[in-house]
This record gives C-alpha cells, sequence and structure tokens, in this order.
C-alpha cells in the first residue's frame, strides 16, 4: 500500500505496521506531533495519500491522570482533525481505541453499542477522540482493542519478564478480566479494514477487536512466566490490593463478532503469539 499514510513509527503497533507495509509513509513525533493538529492536518492534506492510519497516541495510563490537558490533545483533539482532514479529502481513515473507554462492570463482553463510561483520564481522552471523529464525517472506522503486546516497546509482557528474573514471587491483579492482543493482528486488522474500505466506501463504524481468550492479568503473567520459563510465582491479588494513579476495569472483555462477520477477521490465540514474541525477544 504505498499510498498509506500512518501517524505514529515507533509504537507497538505502528512497528507492526512497518513490518507489514514498509512502502508507507510513517510519521514520528518529530515529522507530526500530534500535540500540534494543526500541524498534523497540514501534512495530511500535502501528503496525497490514499488512506490514512493513526497508530499514535497517550498511553501511559497513570501519568495520564496528572497530564489530561496533554493526554486530551494528543488521544482526542488530534484524531479529531486529522478524521477531519482525512473527510476533506476523500481517504479512508482507521483510528485505534481501547477497553478503558468502558467502566468494567458485568462480566459479559461488551459489544459496540455497548454504553461508554470510563474511569480514567486515558479513558476518557480517547472517547472524545472517538466521538471526534464520528462527528468529522468521512469514512472511519474505530478499532477498539485491549492489553496490546509486541516484542518492541513497553508493554506488560516486558515488565513481567523483567520483575519475573527479578524477583521470587510477584503479586498480580486476578479480577481484571480482557484479552490480550499481539500488535502484529491490530496491524493486519487495521490493513484488512482500510482494504475493504477502499473497495466499499460505505463501510466502516466501531469495531472490537482483541485476542483469545480472555483471561485475566494474573493469568497473562502466568502463561509469560511458563512460556519463558521463569520460576517467578505470580500470587492472585485484588485490584484494591495494587493501588494505581488511574482506575481501571474490571471487565474488559470485548464481543468480537462484528469484526468477524463485517471484515472476515478472527480473534488471534494470544498464547500462540505469545510465544512467538518470546521467541522474537531472545527468550
Ligand atoms: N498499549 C496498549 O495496551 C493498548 C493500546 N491501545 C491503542 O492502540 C494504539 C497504539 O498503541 P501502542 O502501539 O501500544 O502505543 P505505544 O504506547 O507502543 O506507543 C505510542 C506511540 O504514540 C506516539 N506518540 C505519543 N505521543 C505523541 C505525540 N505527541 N506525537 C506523535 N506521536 C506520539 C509515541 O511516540 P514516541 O515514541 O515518540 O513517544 C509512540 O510511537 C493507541 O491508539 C492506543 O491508545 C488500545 C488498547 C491497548
Ligand atoms: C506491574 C504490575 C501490574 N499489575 C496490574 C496493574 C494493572 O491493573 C494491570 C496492568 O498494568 P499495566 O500498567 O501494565 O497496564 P495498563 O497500562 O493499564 O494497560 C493498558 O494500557 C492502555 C494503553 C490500554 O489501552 C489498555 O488496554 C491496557 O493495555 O496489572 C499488577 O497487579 N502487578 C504488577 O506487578
Amino acid at each position: 500500500m504505498s499510498g498509506l499514510l500512518v501517524f505514529g513509527r515507533t509504537g507497538q503497533v505502528a512497528t507492526e505496521l512497518a513490518r507489514a507495509v514498509p512502502e508507507a509513509r510513517f510519521l514520528g513525533r518529530d515529522e507530526a506531533d500530534l500535540s500540534d493538529p494543526a500541524a498534523c492536518v497540514r501534512i495530511l492534506l500535502a501528503s496525497n495519500c490514499d488512506a490514512v492510519i493513526n497508530a499514535a497516541a497517550y498511553t501511559a495510563v497513570d501519568r495520564a491522570e496528572s497530564e489530561p490537558e496533554s493526554a486530551h490533545v494528543v488521544n482526542a483533539a488530534a484524531p479529531t482533525a486529522i478524521a477531519g482532514a482525512a473527510a476533506a479529502v476523500g481517504v479512508p481513515f482507521v483510528h485505534i481505541s481501547t477497553d478503558y473507554v468502558f467502566d468494567g462492570s458485568g462480566e459479559a463482553p461488551w459489544n459496540e453499542t455497548g454504553p461508554t463510561n470510563p474511569l480514567g483520564v486515558y479513558g476518557k481522552t480517547k472517547l472524545a477522540g472517538e466521538q471526534g471523529i464520528a462527528a468529522a464525517g468521512g469514512q472511519w472506522a474505530v478499532l477498539r482493542t485491549s492489553w496490546v503486546f509486541s516484542a518492541h516497546g513497553g508493554n506488560f509482557v516486558k515488565t513481567m519478564l523483567r520483575l519475573g528474573r527479578e524477583r521470587e514471587t510477584l503479586r498480580v491483579v486476578a479480577d481484571q478480566h480482557g484479552g490480550p492482543t499481539p500488535a502484529n493482528g491490530i496491524a493486519a486488522a487495521c490493513l484488512t479494514m482500510i482494504q475493504a474500505m477502499l473497495s466499499d466506501r460505505t463501510k466502516g463504524g466501531i469495531y472490537h477487536f482483541s485476542g483469545a481468550p480472555d483471561t485475566s492479568w494474573a493469568g497473562f503473567a502466568r502463561e509469560i512466566m511458563a512460556q519463558a520459563e521463569l520460576s517467578c510465582r505470580i500470587e492472585d491479588i485484588t485490584t484494591a490490593e495494587y493501588p494505581t494513579p488511574a482506575r481501571r476495569p474490571a471487565n474488559s472483555r470485548l464481543d468480537c463478532h462484528a469484526i468477524s462477520r463485517d471484515f472476515g477477521i478472527a480473534r488471534p490465540d494470544w498464547r500462540a503469539e505469545l510465544n512467538k514474541v518470546l521467541a522474537e525477544i531472545g527468550r
């Protein structure tokens, strides 16, 4: 896809997009700083692109609690402005959002029409981004995903490997549930959606996509230790026993039937993908 413009270059998903479509144009912070939405618009308008993906975001969940303005500009104002520019030049736009737009009540997987009610600043700003994009018009898709991991960048797998080497026991929350999602699966899903949107200019909307099967952070940690052959024991704890600046949803499970029905995209098995990521990291 030579006419693809991607906001983001260094993140987990952007790195996997670059592997899949190296011929696309990737904009790092040096070239397109999302803190400056007007600059992002100017770059898009001058780019002559055929399609746009936004893989950049303010993803520091706890830090966002003390930097709400910065998080808002990057996660809401910039994607809204980018969507407006994409609509103005008539190219499809795919944006990535999060399970943290939900409050995590109940146990049933959330579908795309479920009521949003973010618990923290990160989720609130991501939701504002979704709403801004929808209001901007044009052809857009928002892919909500969760618990992203890959060999590149910071993520829960990397944290667990580091702590697992240092400690005999780790306490990890067992009452937050969701689907760990490999970044390469998200990149592939974005590209499939862009192709489908280019072929059918009526396609778009909000879609859920996460790895299967659902687990807890403790379950995820236990599988990481087992596959990495680390002897570190994972002790189940409650959210209350692991205080953090940002509240996180207890139920992050995503119902992924719509993306399967409309785009033929299946949930990846995160355990198999974890195996490949660990091999890539050299574990
Ligand atoms: N990580 C996760 O667990 C989840 C992520 N998501 C969403 O998926 C998408 C991709 O996330 P992921 O790949 O994990 O992101 P990462 O946390 O790996 O990377 C974030 C990326 O955004 C860039 N970025 C941050 N601020 C700016 C800015 N002001 N201007 C330009 N670029 C900026 C970073 O650039 P730099 O290297 O310069 O800082 C980096 O490339 C995001 O929309 C995120 O909200 C959804 C669910 C879970
Ligand atoms: C390091 C650690 C974390 N935890 C808990 C804290 C938290 O509830 C959970 C995950 O912690 P993290 O801070 O690594 O993950 P977090 O930054 O909350 O991850 C989120 O990132 C954003 C960008 C998203 O969009 C979400 O889908 C989700 O992936 O694990 C423990 O219980 N024990 C530990 O030793």
